[in-house]
């Protein structure tokens, strides 16, 4: 799909994306975004970027890292848990804020302007999305912009983040033990591998596995016991948010289930593409219209991938935190005839409910996952 970024979008270009949204979303929780004005080359600017931020020593590290304040800063491999036990194995830096707050623009000159205007573009990107969903639901133009009024404001009202993430390699050494929650790994730094399209067939080793998901909506088996002990790269969940924007380099990973399947596909890379999905807040402000997608990143089956690193760039779009969300905002008719999902949905309203009153108590508490 294609979109354009500017403050004040042509009504008619608006029209046109929220009616391909609506389609997509409604249909498969998620829609791949091209010509969305974010180019390539910033984004993999920003993986060096953040490459540059991992190999710096720990200690140096250290300084960034996210205090109990707020989402903002460095995350350290294996602090977060997405099933609460199995460690995730990935370096995330979160950007809550366009003041270039605690960014390590000292060690690294160019870092924070770089980041800085990143997030002012996926933010940008996410205030045209917000108006094209609305317009897709029927409603105000203006809806949903006016609830998301506070994004990257740095006033803590607003929840929205872009979090840079490196998944590093997994080296299964069975002599030197790689202990990646202390730190010490072999990283890759290589780019993105590919600049072609690869949407490698749905079917893979792991569907026989997959079957068995099915018992555990949300825990799926992504760990893997390798030598180093029991591992993920990102486990099986939902985002919280109204939606979010992602944008992968080409090793891939990412699994989803789509509406009313139990089975994980693969998403595939399409070069300078960004995926959007929806979050909790968006299901039930739809009424499950546009469903959480349920989604993860597994560690590849083929050595020689998993001992390769992996990027990606997140962007949660968030709603102001004072935001009522009430399914009776929204005109209780169905999507267009031909599209109305007849599928049963796995996830109930009162499943995405909970959620995410589970994610606003782990914001006012310690939590082990923020998206
Ligand atoms: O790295 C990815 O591709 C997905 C990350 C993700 O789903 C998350 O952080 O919520
Ligand atoms: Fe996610």
């Amino acid at each position: 799909m294609s979109v354009g970024t500017e403050e004040t979008p042509v009504r008619s270009v608006v029209n046109r994306v929220g009616l391909q949204l609506q389609k997509c979303l409604n249909e498969k929780g998620l829609c791949l975004l091209v010509n969305h004005g974010i180019s390539d080359e910033k984004l993999k600017t920003a993986w060096d970027h953040l490459d540059d931020f991992v190999d710096l020593p720990s200690d140096v590290r250290e300084h960034y890292i996210r205090t109990g304040d707020d989402n903002h800063g460095y995350v350290r491999p294996g602090v977060e848990r997405f099933n609460g036990k199995t460690p995730e194995l990935r370096h995330a830096f979160n950007i809550c804020t366009l003041n270039a707050k605690n960014l390590p623009e000292e060690p690294l000159p160019g870092f924070a302007e770089h980041i800085s205007s990143l997030a002012q573009d996926f933010k940008a990107l996410s205030r045209f999305i917000l108006q094209a969903l609305a317009v897709s639901l029927d409603i105000p133009q203006s809806f949903f912009l006016e609830k998301h009024s506070h994004m990257l404001s740095g006033d803590h009202d607003n929840e929205s983040t872009l979090r840079l993430l490196y998944y590093p390699p997994i080296i299964e050494d069975t002599d030197e033990k790689n202990d990646f929650i202390k730190g010490s790994c072999i990283y890759s730094y290589q780019r993105c591998l590919s600049d072609k399209p690869d949407f490698r067939p749905e079917t893979n080793p792991r569907d026989e596995i997959n079957e068995l998901d099915g018992k555990d909506e949300l825990n799926g088996t992504t760990e893997r016991q390798l030598p180093n002990g029991e591992m993920i790269r990102c486990g099986a969940h939902t985002d919280y948010g109204t939606f979010t924007l992602l944008a992968q380099d080409s090793e891939g990973g990412l699994e989803v289930k789509l509406p009313g399947s139990e089975k994980w596909q693969r998403v595939g890379h399409l070069p300078g593409a960004i995926l959007i999905n929806c979050g909790e807040i968006l299901s039930i402000w739809t009424r499950e219209r546009y469903p959480a997608l349920p989604h993860r990143v597994v560690i590849p089956e083929q050595q020689h991938i998993r001992s390769r690193g992996r990027h990606s760039i997140a962007f949660f779009c968030h709603p102001d935190n004072l935001t009522m969300i009430s399914p009776n905002d929204l005109p209780n008719n169905e999507i267009g005839t031909d599209t109305v999902d007849k599928k049963p949905r796995k996830k109930s309203f009162k499943a995405a409910k909970e959620n995410f009153f589970l994610f606003l108590k782990s914001l006012l508490g310690s939590t082990t996952h923020t998206s």
